[in-house]
């Protein structure tokens, strides 16, 4: 699928008045799953690109290394993907670049937060917000840069846990003024609070479902009766994966083998039908036994010579 088609997908799905669900991908082969499980979109993490990297989520990734890492996961879904693009990697020329970058590459739109650089965790202690003019200038960039006027740009606040929720209301209402497609509400504590957002607020919503956060985990059915467009589960395969690979390692280390694990492990089988296998060598077969009239047949002579 082409860019523009993911971010008109997109976008369309944002219109719909339905929930939709983007799980954050740790690799290509998740976002093939993601797909598979009929999710509506895959997201790509900010935190997940920098804990794969082994680097707190603290702004030290690049520009390239977010752009390299959504590529690869576009390029093996039909879904919207959603990326996590910080505070823009930059000013206002920067924030242009990034949306022109991450469109080449295959996204259907990425969210930019109001925090100051270097950024923080959204619920983590220690954020500084810029100023609301500073963010909406981050908000013109993207928006009057963007190759693809259907590249769904999201603004993120971080407001809550510095300001207070009617200051993040506020700046959210500016931030919809200025261009803005989609609300990211950060750290919200609760469902009173998220249905507070939502009244005051008119524009598509979306609110992360992280763990071990400052937002109280609600069930899709409470988020969709609440009216939200969109929820992200940034960090939840990660967590996931990392705890089964710190348990595996603990095993073989104590056990000296890895039998016991066998049973929790994707098998060969499952793997290559993800990776589709089957039709890649039925691929390279073709290519290797195509003729054409006046071809010479000579590989088997040949490799009886050797
Ligand atoms: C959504 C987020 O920006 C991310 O990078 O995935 C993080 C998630 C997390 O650290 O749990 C955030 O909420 O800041
Ligand atoms: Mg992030």
């Amino acid at each position: 699928m082409t860019p523009t088609s993911a971010a008109a997908d997109f976008r369309a799905k944002l219109t719909s008045g339905r929930l939709l669900r983007f799980p954050g991908a740790i690799n290509p082969l998740s976002a093939v799953l993601i797909e598979e499980l009929r999710f509506d979109g895959v997201y790509v993490s900010g935190a997940v690109v920098a804990a794969d990297l082994a680097l707190p989520d603290i702004g030290l990734t690049t520009l390239t290394e977010v752009v390299n890492r959504a590529e690869q996961i576009a390029r093996v879904t039909r879904l919207p993907v959603l990326v996590d693009a910080d505070t823009g990697f930059g000013g206002p020329v920067n924030i242009a670049r990034t949306v022109q970058l991450l469109t080449r590459a295959g996204v259907a739109g990425c969210h930019i937060e109001d925090q100051q650089h270097p950024k923080r965790c959204g619920h983590l202690e220690g954020k500084t917000l810029v100023t609301v003019t500073e963010m909406l200038q981050r908000i013109r960039a993207a928006v009057t840069a963007r190759p693809d006027p259907d590249f769904v740009i999201c603004a993120r606040t971080d407001a809550r846990t510095v300001e207070g929720l009617d200051a993040a209301i506020d700046r959210a209402k500016a931030y919809v003024d200025a261009g803005a497609d989609l609300i990211f509400a950060e750290a919200l504590a609760d469902e009173a609070e998220i249905a507070r957002f939502r009244a005051a607020v008119d524009a598509p919503l979306l609110i992360n479902m992280t763990e071990f956060g400052r937002t109280t985990l609600l069930p899709a059915s409470t988020l969709a009766t609440l009216g939200v467009n969109v929820v992200i589960y940034p960090v939840t395969l990660f967590r996931v994966a990392m705890g089964a690979v710190e348990r595996a390692l603990a095993t073989i280390a104590a056990e000296g083998t890895q039998m016991s694990l066998l049973e929790g492990m994707q098998t060969r089988q499952r793997l290559y039908e993800l990776v589709r296998y089957r039709d890649y060598a039925a691929f390279d077969a073709d290519i290797y036994t195509f003729t054409t009239p006046t071809t010479t047949p000579t590989a088997e002579s040949d490799s009886d010579d050797q």
